[in-house]
């Protein structure tokens, strides 16, 4: 599903962000993803994104090759992917049921679909009897969750999270992570970014360990730290 060989970025100011990764996910997988402020976490993120471009290296998404896409390309490979950012980034002048429509309106879907398949993302992560509301009247938990339902409202193959569990209690943050397990129970791929001790643990999926730009651990791989 998702393939980096000797992958590097190095951004224009000089700093290395990865070095020469060589990485796989497979299809379903969910795969947690550490590392201290730094190793670059968001930059292998905004690799898969397509929002930055790699120094050197191949990814592959999906069997794309990233780096011969077409720039009119781009908008629809996007669409393989759902993200979830640590500070919810939803629209707080729009209700919850707006805020999860506005991502299938962008994608074009036929609008006699957006109400069942909003109401179908809202269910999914339990908030359906507060689709009226506005962020600014839920709590942060609750906001997460929305911003989850519109990452998966256009069934992406993979879901990204950055730091998803930053800004909340421990409660909300492991409903949040039980929510991205069952999403990926349904059969999509997650990749999610976590500093959390307590989420390592406790979730018992693969962690990968990046440390200056290059995985020191996978655990995929019985844990032993190779690389460097
Ligand atoms: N646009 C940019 N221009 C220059 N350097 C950058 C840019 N974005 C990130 N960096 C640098 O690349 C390195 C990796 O950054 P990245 O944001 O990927 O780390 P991270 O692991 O996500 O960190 P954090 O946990 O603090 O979010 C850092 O040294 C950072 O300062």
């Amino acid at each position: 599903m998702i393939q980096l060989e000797h992958v590097s970025k190095i951004y224009p100011t000089g700093q290395k962000a990865i070095t020469q990764l060589d990485l796989t996910i497979g299809r379903g997988e969910f795969v947690l993803l550490e590392g201290e402020s730094g190793a670059g976490k968001t930059t292998l993120l905004d690799l898969l994104l397509k929002d930055t471009e790699p120094t050197e290296g191949t990814i592959r998404v999906n069997g794309i090759d990233t780096g011969r896409l077409k720039k009119r390309q781009i908008y629809r490979y996007r669409r393989m992917f759902g993200v979830v950012f640590q500070d919810f980034k939803l629209f707080s002048d729009f209700t919850v049921y707006e805020n999860v429509a506005f991502a299938l309106r962008v994608s074009e879907t036929a609008p006699e679909k957006i109400r069942g398949k909003v109401l179908e993302a809202l269910r999914e992560v339990g908030l359906e009897r507060k689709a009226k509301l506005y962020p600014g009247q839920l709590s942060g938990g609750e906001c997460q969750r929305a911003a989850v339902a519109r990452a998966i409202v256009n069934q992406p193959a993979i879901l990204l999270a950055d730091e998803p569990t930053g800004n909340l209690d421990r409660k909300n943050a492991m409903e949040v992570m039980w929510l991205l397990h069952r999403i990926n129970e349904g059969g999509t791929t997650v990749l999610v970014v976590s500093h959390s001790q307590e989420i390592l643990k406790n979730m018992k999926k693969r962690i990968i360990t990046l440390q200056h730009g290059r995985i020191v651990k996978d655990s995929s791989r019985g844990g032993y730290f190779y690389g460097n």
